[in-house]
């Protein structure tokens, strides 16, 4: 195999990883109906100011994995025609979730590892059946923190194979899931999901990646990214939540 000689990137030596390199990533991301999104801020958020947020934060994550030429194509995965509206704006497909968050079974209401893990993997074998191998990445919908390099350098960590898994910083939720080549994504979201990712064979990365293991549920979350700095929709919506005391209950 030709070693390549600089300004050249180094071609790396060995079949598998040169295929590593070449095969192209997908990204999905899932977000549920506005209306019952963010239950964890009611308190401190009317419906309306959440629904705002999780737009906004959306909106910062898809620009962070735009900026990331390794990632090749994304898909919003959602029941919601706000947050598609959003996702065709700025370019991205956007898969229908196979049973909306509205569907009941037996007249409970869905828990979210099932409704969140059976749309994931809806939206991942419907990318498979149309592009074939790819790598891909679940991203959590509400990193507005994310930076472009935390991402490059996780998917980089990603690459050396497998089913691997970004675990958030209070260290028992997920905020990135990879499976790349054959893997199966076998997404286990939902409460303990990082212990799910592992025990059933995730490679956890290790990585400073601060924006990109804080996903957005409680209000020590927003202050975590508010320091840590968030992109220029968050960062809008939160100054107008701070000007509309109305919206705190
Ligand atoms: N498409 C889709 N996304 C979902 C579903 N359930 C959860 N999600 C998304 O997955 C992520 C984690 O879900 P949750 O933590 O349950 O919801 P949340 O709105 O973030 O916060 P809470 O309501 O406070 O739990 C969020 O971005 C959700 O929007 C679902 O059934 N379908
Ligand atoms: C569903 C998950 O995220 P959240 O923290 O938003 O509940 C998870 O971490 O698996």
């Amino acid at each position: 195999m030709d070693s390549a000689e600089p300004p050249y990137p180094h071609v790396v030596e060995t079949p598998h990883a040169r295929t590593e390199i070449e095969r192209p990533m997908h990204a999905i991301v899932a977000v549920k109906s506005l209306r019952s999104a963010k239950s964890r801020l009611a308190g401190e958020l009317d419906s309306d100011a959440r629904a705002d947020l999780v737009l906004a934060m959306l909106h910062d994550t898809l620009a962070t994995v735009a900026a990331v030429s390794a990632i090749d194509s994304v898909t919003v995965v959602t029941p919601d025609p706000t947050v598609a509206a959003l996702a065709y704006s700025v370019g991205v497909t956007v898969y229908a979730d196979p049973a909306p968050d509205g569907a009941r079974t037996n007249g409970a209401t869905p828990r979210t590892e099932e409704t969140l893990n059976a749309a994931l993997s809806a939206a991942a074998a419907d990318i498979r059946a149309k592009r074939g191998v790819v790598d891909l990445v679940v991203l959590q919908a509400d990193l507005p923190a994310m930076q472009p390099s935390e991402l490059t350098e996780a998917v980089a960590a990603a690459r050396s194979g497998g089913r691997s898994v970004v675990v958030d910083h209070h260290g028992t939720g997920t905020s990135a899931l990879f499976a790349c080549g054959e893997s199966a994504l076998d997404p286990r979201f939902g409460p303990e999901s990082a212990l799910g990712h592992t025990n059933s064979g995730a490679r956890p990365l290790n990585g400073q990646w601060p924006g990109l293991r804080t996903d957005v549920d409680t209000h020590a979350d927003l202050s975590t990214v508010r320091a840590l700095g968030v992109g220029p929709a968050t960062s809008a919506s939160l100054t107008r939540l701070k000007a509309t005391p109305s919206n705190s209950r």
